[in-house]
């Protein structure tokens, strides 16, 4: 860890999807008696201001604002740029897909601890090596590759990872503060 000082940080919570594989909506599966909604946003309290990108009136999550897709059904990189286009410039944001019921506030605080000037992405490893990026920070600053990106056809938020300054979070870090962070539902048995 670079700091321990927790810096000024915007909430994106993407939740757009379709959830087709979980047969239902995911975001309001309940485990441990809240929905995966609730929890990634109970990770992401202390963040200000906190947005959840979804279809208009289709959750309601107090103490979070509203933002409509750009490109509605076109993933979460559209996710992405819905959020970070309804935020101030020159913020950092945490962005989360809804279906991380394992998140923790020491996670997001972890992954704070690496922002360095020039960097426009912080980035966890899994487990495995690879790459995390929908649960990761990511500076305003990254809008217009993302726009670009989602122009050019590209849905990937992979490919993102590849045309900004990133950060990388070795699993070390994260796992002493989130050890099942990136177990992530997508069908109904990985609620277990
Ligand atoms: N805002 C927004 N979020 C999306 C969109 N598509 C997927 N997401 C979110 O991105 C995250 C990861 O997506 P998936 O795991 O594929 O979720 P999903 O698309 O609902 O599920 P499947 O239909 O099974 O692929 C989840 O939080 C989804 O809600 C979208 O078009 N807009
Ligand atoms: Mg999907």
């Amino acid at each position: 860890m670079t700091s321990t000082t927790p810096l000024p940080l915007a909430a994106i919570i993407t939740a757009g999807g379709a959830s087709r594989r979980f047969g239902r909506d995911k975001a309001l599966a309940v485990l441990d008696g809240h929905t995966l909604l609730e929890r990634v946003a109970l990770s992401l309290s202390v963040c200000s201001p906190r947005l959840l990108v979804a279809p208009p009136g289709k959750y309601v999550l107090g103490g979070w604002q509203s933002v409509p897709d750009t490109r509605p059904t076109e993933g979460p990189l559209a996710g992405l740029e819905a959020g970070l286009g309804a935020l101030n410039p020159g913020i950092w944001a945490a962005f989360s897909a809804v279906d991380l019921p394992h998140l923790t506030p020491g996670f997001w605080l972890r992954l704070s601890a690496f922002i360095q000037p020039g960097t426009q992405a912080v980035i966890g490893l899994s487990a495995d090596g690879r790459r995390q990026p929908l649960a990761a920070l990511y500076h305003t600053s990254a809008l217009g590759q993302v726009t670009a990106l989602l122009n050019a056809g590209e849905r990937r938020i992979l490919a993102l990872l590849e045309r900004l300054s990133v950060t990388e979070v070795s699993w070390a870090e994260l796992e002493e503060v989130a050890p099942r962070a990136y177990r992530n539902v997508n069908r109904v048995e990985d609620l277990g």
